[in-house]
């Protein structure tokens, strides 16, 4: 039976949401966002290892604040992370035990995630080896220079990236280490920078990155609802 490990990103600063603290950490419902990120994989129950990636300064603001409430059998690998996206992956991928057959990478700032987007990217994982979500994109897009507009995309090929994404953990721990691009936006990006292939489940439109203050309130209007 393949083991699964769960790795999640929140190293980083939140410097579009412009609050002066890590974003995860404000709260949505009366809780935490990296709280929300975290419950759906532990409600499901797969994975065998979770590592969480922080800045080495808020490891104790975390074991402090948000570990006390998880249930009391959870089990959490704190990680600290690096300046980049990229860096804090690295870190959490070389910290997961041999056994691990295939890692889900997520972002700490997308506690929107379901139990079933969970299972459905690992599902396709077991396939593919390397799966993102996306979704398709509604607007029309068009390449803008100096205002004005140069091209209009083709939206039937244009999917909008989320995560979770899953890959062997071989596979994407070849990737990170071929692949220097320190402005590697996801971690499907090393892969397909490498010349491998990524197949695109269907993501969920609610499933969208805390980003600006803007996307507090819709946030929290997803969350009271699923109560
Ligand atoms: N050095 C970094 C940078 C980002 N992340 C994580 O990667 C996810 C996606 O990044 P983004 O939304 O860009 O988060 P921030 O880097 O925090 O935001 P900003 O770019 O606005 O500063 C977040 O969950 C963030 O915590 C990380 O673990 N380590
Ligand atoms: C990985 C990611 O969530 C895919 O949408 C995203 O690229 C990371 O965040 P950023 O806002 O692009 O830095």
């Amino acid at each position: 039976m393949a083991k699964v490990g769960v790795l999640i990103a929140a190293a980083g600063s939140g410097s579009r949401m412009g609050k002066g603290i890590n974003k995860q950490f404000l709260k949505l419902a009366g809780k935490e966002i990296l709280y929300h990120t975290i419950i759906p994989f532990l409600k499901w129950q797969v994975a065998t290892e979770i590592i969480v990636i922080l800045k080495p300064a808020e490891i104790e603001y975390f074991k402090k604040n948000l570990l006390p409430l998880f249930p009391e059998n959870t089990s959490l690998n704190l990680v600290a992370g690096g300046k980049s996206r990229k860096e804090s992956v690295n870190n959490g991928l070389n910290s997961f035990s041999k056994q691990i057959n295939y890692v889900i990478i997520h972002d700490g700032a997308r506690p929107l995630v379901t139990v079933e987007l969970i299972d459905k990217v690992y599902q396709a994982v077991q396939v593919y080896n390397a799966v993102s979500c996306g979704v398709k994109v509604k607007d029309t897009i068009k390449v803008v220079n100096e205002s004005f507009a140069e091209s209009t995309l083709e939206r039937s090929q244009l999917r909008s990236i989320q995560t979770p994404q899953a890959f062997s953990l071989e596979l994407i721990k070849n990737a990170h280490s071929r692949c220097q691009a320190k402005k590697a936006l996801d971690d499907a990006s090393l892969v397909e920078k490498c010349g491998g292939k990524v197949y695109i489940v269907e993501g969920d439109y609610n499933n969208f990155k805390i980003t600006t203050p803007d996307d507090l309130k819709p946030a929290e209007l997803v969350l009271k609802e699923r109560v």
